[in-house]
């Protein structure tokens, strides 16, 4: 067991930013810490790391409490959303800072930034100064050189979102692997769902300062523990469903569960509503949104009360006014609780 942390509370006068709450990390482990803005995401890492008093609780590494421990005898490495490299400092010179702090021999230091520089795609970037580097290029710098001084636990807030989309959602996969070939014990802190899940072996969803699920990206996409989380993990509709040998059957249809018998709640997620144009459908298509690789459409059906997001194959998505039928795709539905 590498980080515990125990009824942890952190207070900003009236607000309480974190509220009892406990987790542990385990060696080589990462855990994502996924919530929407001002849920207390930043301050739960700052108070790990040293750089926040918790008001209640307790953080333990390796069982050792940490409360008079200063943030710079943790060994615990940070990266924030804007890297903040040494800008007189070339690449080689920023990544070694942390192994030259510890005292690392000439050769050593040079073996592991190549050897970092390497996992992180900037091979030859040794003598490139830390002001001539692309946002992507400085990010990866940043984590190569938390990387290099072998924290205990990395620690980073947001390490991507700077970043465009497609150079967040390559790096989130570069990242993912580095964090594994490096056998890091780290906590990332995101908003972004897909960062989330590529990165973590298991995510706690935060909101309101409190943990409302830790579990595995499959468990949480699968069974969200109540309607609030399933809603934040892309749930649109919450239906109710009767299961039966295995089969939930709901008012759009039957999907296969690992559920025992007996009433349940289906989370219906766009992507598990797909829309087929078929003129003896009863669905008739309110909205349509094109989005990167499917179209998006709101559904008017006869049997639910209210308008379901659906999704529909680009090359034959009906328009606005059209009768649809709507098919269930069991990956795009959670089972509830
Ligand atoms: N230094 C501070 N003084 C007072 N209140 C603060 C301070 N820092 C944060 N807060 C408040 O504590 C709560 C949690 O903030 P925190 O930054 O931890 O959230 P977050 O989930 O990281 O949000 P974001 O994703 O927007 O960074 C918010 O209500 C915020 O306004």
């Amino acid at each position: 067991m590498a980080l515990r942390v125990s009824g942890l509370s952190v207070r900003y006068g009236a607000v309480t930013a974190v509220s009892d709450v406990d987790f542990e990390v385990a060696d080589g482990e990462v855990l994502a810490l996924l919530g929407p803005s001002g849920c207390g995401k930043s301050t739960l890492l700052r108070a790990v790391a040293g750089l926040e008093s918790p008001s209640a609780g307790e953080i333990r590494w390796d069982g050792a409490d940490l409360a008079r421990v200063p943030v710079h005898r943790r060994r615990f490495g940070m990266v924030f959303q804007d890297g903040q490299l040494f800008p007189h400092r070339d690449v080689a010179g920023n990544v070694e800072f942390g192994l030259r702090m510890r005292g690392a021999d000439r050769a050593r230091r040079r073996e592991r930034v190549a050897e970092l520089l390497a996992l992180l795609g900037l091979d030859g970037y040794e003598r490139r100064r830390a002001t001539e580097l692309s946002g992507g290029e400085a990010q990866r710098v940043a984590l190569a050189r938390a990387l290099a001084a072998d924290p205990a636990l990395l620690l980073l807030d947001e390490p991507l979102s700077a970043l465009d989309r497609t150079l967040r959602e390559q790096l989130a996969v570069d990242l993912a692997r580095l964090l594994a070939a490096d056998d890091a014990t780290a906590i990332v802190v995101t908003h972004d769902h897909d960062e989330a899940f590529t990165l973590a072996d298991r995510v706690a969803i935060m909101t309101g300062g409190r943990f409302r699920q830790v579990d595995t990206p499959q468990r949480l996409w699968q069974h969200p523990a109540d309607e609030e989380v399933a809603t934040f993990l892309g749930c649109t509709a919450v239906l109710p469903a009767e299961v039966r040998g295995g089969t939930a059957t709901c008012a759009l249809g039957a999907v296969p569960v690992a559920a025992p018998d007996g009433p349940a709640r289906l989370g219906l997620r766009a992507s598990g509503v797909r829309a087929e144009p078929d003129a003896a459908g009863a669905g008739v298509v309110r909205e349509r949104v094109h989005r990167h690789d499917h179209v998006r459409l709101t559904v008017e059906t006869p049997e639910l009360p209210e308008p379901v997001e659906a999704t529909a194959r680009t090359a034959t998505a009906p328009g606005v006014g059209d009768p649809v039928r709507l098919d269930l795709d069991p990956d795009g539905i959670a089972l509830i609780g």
